[in-house]
């Protein structure tokens, strides 16, 4: 099962600090498709409940997990996670894969591993059911794949019952939804979609989105170079359709991008308002590169400028009219999408995500003059990121006020007292929070 051996390499990248969907897209691309399902799944699998893989192998361990050598310990959860949640495999055989594996990386471990995975495959599952009905708080967060700290803090600022939402979006499998340029017509791009195999239909938010049942590389896919369409969650849609119906509504065509990243957002204000030009600043110039580039496929290049650099020392070229500050966060609402962010994150790295929030929202206030909007957003769902972020610049701006916000349909959950949620809830629909302040 060559499937194995490349969940097994791609994790032990990981580990290194990238991003799942970075080194599955590496790897993936000489594989045989069931292979490199085999390997998506496997590596997804284990690491959305990490901490619960780890708590079972503990209970069926006769030393300390701790102590067993890094390969075999990747083994055994990816093992674990295997065996519990692809119900399609039949056990034994993964189990021989995983020990085939083991041969090859530490011989010494193969009779234990053959022996755990043997043990996990007959009981694991009633360990499952175990946690899954226990009412214990700490057993709810190793059930729905959540570190303690972060399910107590959802617990307190969320209530029991939106809280449970969250942890039960962890295990939701995301799909692409994508969002068709002003040119590509719906039906004609979903028929070809459809003979590539992909099916897909219209999003109930948006008439130029359209929804598929895929996980796919979107480069490789049909249109996708020629920049008939770009793949983009529908809050991340949302948060941009509204800064396009502010600049129509209010006649506003001069924006400011002050945390542009790779130009999704950007691509998408751009092609639809052919009369906006943008300014872009992002600190990373791998991003800056990569928007530019993005800018590019959709042919809007030449109504943007880019800088690479920290926004709150660059200078605009140009008043702004919106800035959109899409600011860097601990992405806790595209857990489901990007699962490795909730073992990465720890309640300082939280409140220095949130200092830096401040210092950029300050700056975009600074930056627009009476009449002027500032656009603030993040995909995460802790309020340390946004009611409290903006809590303070209302507090510190008294010229500043909250515009309110039309969900058109989309299920908007209002924040405590500031801003506006989309709570995780679909395959296509990450946490995101949106706050939309003018300045009098
Ligand atoms: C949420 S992402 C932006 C995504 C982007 N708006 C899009 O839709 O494609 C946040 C971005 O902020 C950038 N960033 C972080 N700190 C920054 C700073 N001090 N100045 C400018 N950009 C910063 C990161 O490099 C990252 O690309």
């Amino acid at each position: 099962m060559k499937g194995v051996e490349a969940a097994l390499a791609i994790w032990e990248e990981t580990r290194k600090g990238l991003f799942l969907s970075q080194v599955l897209r590496r790897f993936g691309e000489d594989l045989p498709e069931g292979e490199r399902k085999l390997a998506s799944t496997l590596v997804y699998c284990a690491m959305r409940r990490y901490n619960l893989w780890v708590e079972i192998l503990r209970s069926f361990l006769r030393r300390p997990f701790e102590t067993l050598q890094a390969e075999t310990r990747d083994i055994l959860i990816l093992g674990c996670a295997g065996l519990l949640e692809i119900k399609h495999f039949v056990p034994q055989s993964l189990v021989n894969a995983f020990v085939e594996a083991t041969k090859k990386k530490n011989p010494a471990d193969a009779a234990l591993v053959n022996a755990v995975l043997r043990k996990i495959a007959s009981d694991g599952r009633e360990k499952l059911e175990e946690l899954k009905n226990s009412p214990n708080q700490i057993n709810q967060a190793l059930f729905w794949g959540l570190p303690q700290w972060i399910a107590r803090r959802w617990m307190e600022s969320w209530g029991q019952d939106l809280a449970k939402k969250l942890f039960v979006s962890q295990l939701i499998k995301p799909y692409l939804s994508f969002r068709l340029s002003p040119r590509t017509d719906p039906g004609e791009m979903g028929e070809k979609f459809f003979e590539e195999g992909v099916k897909s239909w219209r999003s109930p938010y948006f008439n130029y989105v359209l929804r598929s049942n895929s996980f796919g590389h979107p480069p490789s896919m049909l249109g996708y170079n020629e920049g008939l369409w770009t793949p983009q969650t529908e809050s991340s849609i949302f948060v941009s359709d509204k800064v396009l119906s502010l600049s129509s509504s209010l006649g506003k065509r001069k924006i400011l991008d002050m945390c542009a990243g790779r130009g999704i957002k950007a691509g998408h204000i751009l092609e639809r308002a052919q009369d906006v030009t943008i300014e872009a600043w992002d600190l990373s110039k791998n991003r800056v590169y990569a928007g530019r580039r993005e800018l590019r496929r959709l042919g809007v290049q030449n109504r943007s400028i880019w800088k690479v650099g920290d926004s709150l020392k660059l200078a605009p070229e140009e008043a702004p009219e919106i800035v959109l500050l899409d600011a860097p966060c601990s992405g806790s609402g595209t857990w489901g999408r990007h699962p490795e962010g909730k073992w990465r994150l720890s309640p300082g790295k939280l409140s220095s995500y949130s200092d830096l929030q401040r210092d950029l929202l300050e700056r975009a206030i600074g930056m627009v003059t009476t009449g002027g909007i500032v656009v603030y957003s993040t995909c995460s769902v802790f309020r340390e990121e946004n009611e409290r972020v903006i809590g303070e610049a209302l507090c510190s701006n008294p010229d500043i006020i909250e515009i309110e916000i039309e969900g058109g349909g989309f299920p908007l959950q209002r924040g405590r007292p500031f801003g506006y949620y989309l709570l995780p809830g679909s395959p296509w629909v990450d946490g995101f929070f949106l706050c939309i302040l003018m300045k009098r």
